[in-house]
């Protein structure tokens, strides 16, 4: 057992698991093998395993520090296969403070690092790395969609489908290690090689159609952002405080009112999404406005989907497009003030009016379509990060280098290259060499957590 494993398996940590501040209830958790000691040297005995009992708790000195629910979780079934102890104490800073010093005081106690909690439950096997990773957006999820997508991870259902991947990729490294045992003395048996062409083409195409995903799992972590943009006084803040619901932005009859982007979350279709407003896009030797414009077009580029507004009948559009975002999938013309109009919209563009109403809520309704199309109800992906991304890719490139190899000359060859994808797949779910990735996933988390 190595210092760092001893270390953590002997010490016994304490921390606020819920938020800081006044709250009817405060969540104080215990995890380490003094946990029980600790429970007893505050509550008076150590209470049956799972259930809620309630208790004073004092300090070394006798003192009645609160009346607090405890419960008594004994490893290794709990949530980080440690001894956990949790003292639900009234949600007052000075209880809570009180708590705290009394824990410190225990001799082996000391107080919980970021992220220190999920991290035993990672080390003991509880929690796959993927289900980790769920837990801290569960915690962060702030929509429907998010929060059935970090809960699918949580629950392993993700971690589970990647052991499935990886479990097709190590059955085509037994088959192909089967060969090398004839490699020596004879020709590989042509049985063997048609096989394993048949099993890596499958995986192949599993492995791509898991890629092709369009990052919908992580657009739903990070959310959709929608920018409105156009010439000056077409209407982009009034539009925008319409979404809003609220006087978010500054509307006037001045052109180049608004300068800074300004920004609003909603949630369209269980996803969030941050709907931008921006400064009207036009020559302009008024430096701040220059400025606001400049951050216009850069929002514009960033965006997922643009909203590009003008007033209806006047211009064509084109020249004012041509200055700002190139045309691209995610870009809508919307032709605004419709009540004041004397020619109907272009065939096939939408045309609203803040005045009449007009036209807002088939908008809205398109734009929830959209990002329902777009990024889908988060029961249907399996990447949602960046790092799942990149390793499936790497594990995509060695099945491919095996399927492209003579099996027949190189079966060695060809078994090297499905040990580094089954060794990509397992560093996405924490099996293997994960020590580089641990910290910067675990630096996510809060106290507590
Ligand atoms: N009649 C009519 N007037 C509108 C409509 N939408 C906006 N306006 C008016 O048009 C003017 C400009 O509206 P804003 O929402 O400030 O336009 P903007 O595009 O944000 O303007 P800048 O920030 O200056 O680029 C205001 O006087 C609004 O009241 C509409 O649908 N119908
Ligand atoms: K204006
Ligand atoms: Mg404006």
């Amino acid at each position: 057992m190595d210092r760092a494993q001893w270390d953590c398996e002997s010490e016994t940590i304490f921390a606020l698991s819920s938020a800081v501040g006044r709250a009817g209830v405060a969540v104080i958790r215990i995890s380490g093998p003094r946990a029980g000691r600790a429970l007893a040297a505050l509550s008076g005995a150590v209470p049956e395993p799972r259930r809620a009992v309630l208790r004073r708790l004092r300090d070394a000195s006798g003192a009645l520090l609160d009346q607090a629910l405890v419960v008594w979780m004994p490893g290794p079934a709990s949530f980080t296969g440690e001894d956990i102890a949790e003292l639900h104490v009234h949600g007052g800073r000075a209880v809570v403070a009180g708590v705290l010093a009394a824990l410190s005081a225990v001799p082996g106690l000391r107080p919980a690092e970021a992220g220190e909690f999920a991290r035993r439950a990672f080390g003991n096997g509880r929690l796959d790395l993927t289900a980790v990773e769920g837990l801290a957006d569960l915690i962060d999820a702030e929509t429907e969609a998010q929060r059935r997508q970090a809960l699918r991870q949580l629950e392993g259902e993700t971690g589970a489908a990647f052991e499935a991947l990886r479990g097709r990729v190590i059955e085509a490294l037994a088959l192909a290690e089967a060969g090398i045992d004839f490699a020596d003395e004879d020709d590989v048996p042509a049985s063997i090689g048609f096989e394993l062409a048949g099993s890596l083409a499958d995986l192949g195409a599993r492995l791509r159609g898991t890629l092709a995903d369009d990052r919908r799992g992580e657009m739903l972590r990070a959310g959709v952002e929608i920018v409105i943009a156009g010439p000056p006084n077409a209407g982009k803040s009034s539009l925008m405080n319409w979404l809003a619901r609220r006087e978010v932005a500054i509307v006037s009859e001045i052109p180049g009112t608004t300068r800074d982007a300004l920004e609003v979350r909603l949630e369209l279709a269980g996803v969030p999404v941050t709907v931008v407003d921006t400064a009207g896009v036009r020559e302009t030797r008024d430096a701040v406005e220059a400025e606001g414009v400049r951050r216009a077009r850069a929002r514009a580029e960033r965006a997922d989907l643009v909203l590009w507004l003008e007033e209806t009948g006047i211009g064509d559009g084109e020249t004012a497009r041509g200055r700002t975002v190139t045309e691209r999938s995610g870009y809508w013309r919307v032709r605004t003030k419709a009540d004041l109009a004397v020619a109907p919209p272009p065939p096939g563009e939408l045309a609203i009016s803040v005045v009449t109403g007009e036209g807002l809520e088939v908008l809205l309704a398109r734009l929830e379509a959209w990002v329902a199309e777009r990024v889908g109800s988060g029961s249907d992906t399996l990447i949602t990060r960046l790092r799942h991304r990149t390793e499936l890719q790497r594990a995509l490139e060695a099945v491919e280098r095996a399927a492209a190899a003579d099996y027949a000359r190189d079966p060695e060859l060809v078994a090297e290259d499905l040990r580094a994808a089954a060794t990509a797949i397992g560093r996405i779910v924490g099996r293997v060499d994960v020590e580089d990735v641990l910290d910067a996933i675990f630096a996510g988390f809060c106290i507590g957590k």
